[in-house]
């Protein structure tokens, strides 16, 4: 296969007293006074340059615990290798509008493999078998991987297989009552009193929806690099989500370890996240949490993708008639969302600015992995969501790229940061070359290239020419080939690859010191049965011999 720079690259220029290309985006050249970024000599090779972003990151910073993702806060921690925080604004921004079309592929999720539809769902109102539904008694708890918003995700041993899984909890109360979304609530509604009660009742609607939209959403896709869930289930105090232990950690620890990673290893990972944000949009599903903490590495080096409790599933718009042939219609704007969620230096402009977005915002947070994965850290960063709008507001042309990055990956990242969704790359129209007799759309093309938007396509940019996408979409990569980092692993039991600040937890109030679970506290009360209802899921046969 022949491979060629795109002709937007081969217009790339650079200049040596500041920071341009032709197609408009701005070069990083040292800085002493860079708040930012330390100073580099120009005759510094790339690996150097690593080196020297380490070296200038203070050893405090470096080992600095972050705090775990909460939704419906807006905090954002600035040093480096910081963990980065979801958000979730349940403002007057919350109600999700859906529009377009795409009414076939949102309704109905296919599945790569085998079956048409992975799994049944388990409700344990109906379902009174007793192997159907496992319970919290059935795993043994070996040590916690990680803590989110609502809980902690355990490392577990099946006590009846010796399996391992990765258990994650999500503590009912915390989700029923959240200070934070009545705080907002009550800021948001200070002059419409009667308000109040319908928004918390709103806000509350949502959080229990996306509760859902997790454990539904898993359990009807099959990808190799998505994370997958074999069983869930609740007791009076908690929900659990029984997932595959993917036992290399996160890319953020790795991340973290490296400092920054070469552009071979970023172009590996690009190309597998790309793969399965492409799954799930074809799906009619938006992420919306792209970060190096959601992206694990199996014991093969691969990526798979974690946290799926920001991702949204499109529902069939009823007021649209999909028969229309109105040419203005874009097919691929599979509806459009409005909620303010994610982690603010992954999130795209459009959403932090409150306004519609759509499941393009997904590659501008590939964009920010990128730029994390070559940088350091992600493009822009700020204590908060505004100081980060206002970051990329101010930035006319966009964010500065550092000027030893190379052509290819100045330019993808170009294409990808742009903050004007309406001209970033639309990865997904532009996925991959159709063979011949497929192409459709010419003139539309030749439309959008006068309106200077990238027409070329993904998988066929130049910081792509390693990677075997035919292999890599279908799985077979992971089983022949070895990912670019290879996680030491000498005992999965020992979870070598997690951050000890979790390692060392304790299971708190979930165990007793025994490791028998403990039923029941002062918060059930709290709980609602019947909110939760139909929570209960178990994979089918086949699809657990499969991973197993
Ligand atoms: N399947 C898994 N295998 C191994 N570790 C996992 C798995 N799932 C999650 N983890 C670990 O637990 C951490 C928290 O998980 P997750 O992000 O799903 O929780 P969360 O409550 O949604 O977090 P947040 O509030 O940050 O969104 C992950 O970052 C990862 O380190």
């Amino acid at each position: 296969m022949v491979f060629s720079l795109d002709e937007e690259l081969s217009n790339m220029t650079i200049h040596n007293d500041d920071v341009c290309c032709n197609n408009g985006i701005p070069i990083m050249k040292p800085d002493n006074n860079d708040e930012n970024l330390p100073a580099f000599e120009l005759n510094d090779n790339l690996m150097t340059m690593s080196e020297h972003l380490n070296a200038q990151i203070p050893p405090d910073e470096k080992r600095t615990r972050r705090r775990s993702s909460v939704l419906a806060k807006f905090p954002v921690l600035s040093p480096v290798h910081t963990r980065r925080v979801s958000i979730s604004n349940n403002s007057s921004n919350v109600v999700s509008h859906l529009t377009g079309s795409f009414r076939n592929a949102t309704s109905d999720i296919t599945v790569q493999n085998e079956n048409s539809k992975r799994d049944s769902i388990v409700d344990d109102a109906t379902d009174m078998r007793p192997t159907s539904i496992r319970t919290i008694q059935d795993f043994k708890p070996i040590r916690v991987l990680g803590k989110g918003a609502y809980g902690k995700v355990i490392l577990v041993k099946d006590k009846y297989s010796t399996k391992l899984y990765a258990m994650k909890q999500l503590k009912k109360a915390e989700i029923l009552i959240n200070d934070n979304d009545k705080r907002d609530s009550d800021k948001e509604n200070i002059d419409i009193d009667d308000n109040v009660e319908e928004t918390r009742k709103r806000d509350l609607d949502k959080r229990i929806e996306r509760t859902f939209a997790e454990r539904t959403i898993l359990s009807q896709l099959e990808h190799p690099n998505i994370v997958k869930l074999f069983y869930s289930f609740h007791d009076q105090s908690k929900l659990y989500l029984i997932l595959q232990y993917i036992p290399g950690g996160e890319l953020f620890y790795h991340l973290k370890e490296h400092g920054t990673l070469e552009e071979d290893t970023v172009a590996f990972y690009a190309a597998e996240v790309s793969c399965a944000l492409k799954f799930l949009h074809d799906n009619g599903i938006v992420y919306r949490d792209l970060k190096p903490e959601n992206c694990l590495l199996n014991q093969r080096g691969h990526l798979v993708l974690t946290d799926f409790g920001l991702s949204k599933k499109g529902t069939t718009d009823p007021t649209h008639d999909s028969t229309s042939s109105d040419s203005d219609l874009d097919k691929d704007d599979i509806y459009t969302l409005h909620s303010i969620i994610g982690t603010p230096e992954y999130a795209a402009p459009e959403i932090l600015q409150g306004l519609a977005y759509n499941k393009n915002c997904d590659w501008y947070s590939l964009g920010c992995l990128l730029y994390d994965m070559l940088v350091g850290k992600p493009p822009y960063t700020g204590n908060n969501h505004k100081i980060i709008l206002n970051k990329i507001q101010k930035d006319k042309q966009g964010p500065r790229i550092p000027y030893y990055l190379s052509d290819g990956m100045k330019d993808i990242l170009n294409w990808l940061l742009k903050k004007d969704k309406t001209k970033r790359w639309d990865v997904d129209k532009y996925w991959k070359e159709e063979p011949v007799g497929n192409q459709k759309n010419n003139n539309n093309n030749k439309k959008k290239k006068a309106s200077k938007q990238r027409v070329t396509k993904f998988q066929s940019h130049f910081i792509f020419r390693k990677i075997n996408w035919k292999q890599m979409e279908s799985g077979d990569l992971q089983k022949t080939t070895l990912g670019p980092i290879v996680p030491i692993i000498t005992d999965w039991e020992l979870a070598e690859n997690f951050d000890t600040e979790f390692t060392s937890m304790s299971f708190e109030e979930n165990y007793m010191d025994d490791g028998i679970p403990i039923t029941g506290n002062k918060t059930d009360s709290l709980a609602t049965p019947d909110m939760f209802k139909g929570f209960s899921f178990k994979a089918s046969g086949s699809y657990l011999e499969r991973h197993f």
